[in-house]
């Protein structure tokens, strides 16, 4: 479980997170909503502990991230897929991330196969395609086994066939009991993907719903999405 509790993060003047609160249940994919700039990324890395809040709190497992004993272990996550070590093939990439987390190397092998990267393990991860790094990204959050799984847009840059891939993975990880957040801007494919949604805007929070409740009201997600954003959109262009 996640738990984000009256939650602010702040850059100077900005106001990144702003007094954000939700919990993220297991057994179920959670879309994580909002328009570009509205907290999501940064709301993500404080659960992960790669930035610290102005005040609040964001826990895993009812703990802090610095406090949970085999942290690969309970959490996994993929941000940002290009930020891999280009010059390291994709086995040496996830064996050295299981070495640091003290996970056998049996693993590796194991999420190679899930991602479907076993035929090219050995090449260098420099020459590898947008949508072949979101598929090892996905592997280095699988490795721990974790409980607890965040993906900020998986979805990026995959082919057809990798999207379908991705809403199945997510529904089988959900499926198996673990807790699954996931962030898209894409509101067809959130629609077929997640059960329930968090939906933020400048910050705080918009709606704690579910999909279905949303698509009753609406004609589509796209629809509902557009509606309860339409006061939050930062960067848009002039109309
Ligand atoms: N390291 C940083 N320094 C300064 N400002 C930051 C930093 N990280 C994020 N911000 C600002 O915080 C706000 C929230 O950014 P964040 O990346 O969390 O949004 P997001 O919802 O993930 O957006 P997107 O959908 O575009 O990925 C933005 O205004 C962003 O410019």
């Amino acid at each position: 479980m996640i738990e984000v509790r009256e939650l602010t993060k702040r850059y100077g003047d900005t106001a990144a997170v702003d007094g954000l609160s939700f919990r993220v249940e297991p057994g179920h994919v959670t879309g994580f909503l909002g328009p570009n700039g509205a907290g999501k990324s940064t709301t993500m890395r404080i659960v992960l502990g790669l930035d610290a809040p102005t005040s609040g709190e964001a826990l895993v497992n009812g703990r802090r991230y610095a406090t949970l004993p085999r942290p690969m272990r309970a959490v996994g996550a993929l941000l940002d897929a290009g930020a891999v070590h280009g010059g390291r093939s994709a086995f040496d990439h996830l064996s050295c991330l299981a070495l640091a987390g003290g996970i056998g190397r049996s693993r590796v092998a194991e999420v190679l196969e899930a991602v479907g990267l076993t035929g090219v393990a050995r090449r260098l991860v420099g020459g590898f395609s947008l949508g072949m790094k979101q598929r090892l990204g996905i592997a280095a959050a699988l490795l721990g086994d974790p409980g607890v799984l965040m993906f900020d847009e998986p979805v990026n840059g995959l082919d057809p066939e990798g999207v379908r891939w991705i809403r199945e993975l997510m529904r089988a990880l959900a499926a198996e009991g673990r807790t699954v957040l996931l962030s898209s801007h894409l509101m067809s494919e959130m629609a077929l993907t997640a059960d329930r949604l968090v939906v933020v805007g400048r910050g705080r929070l918009i709606a704690d719903t579910t999909v279905r409740e949303l698509t009753g009201r609406y004609p589509t997600l796209e629809d509902a999405y557009l509606a309860l954003t339409a006061g939050s959109v930062e960067y848009g262009a002039a109309r």
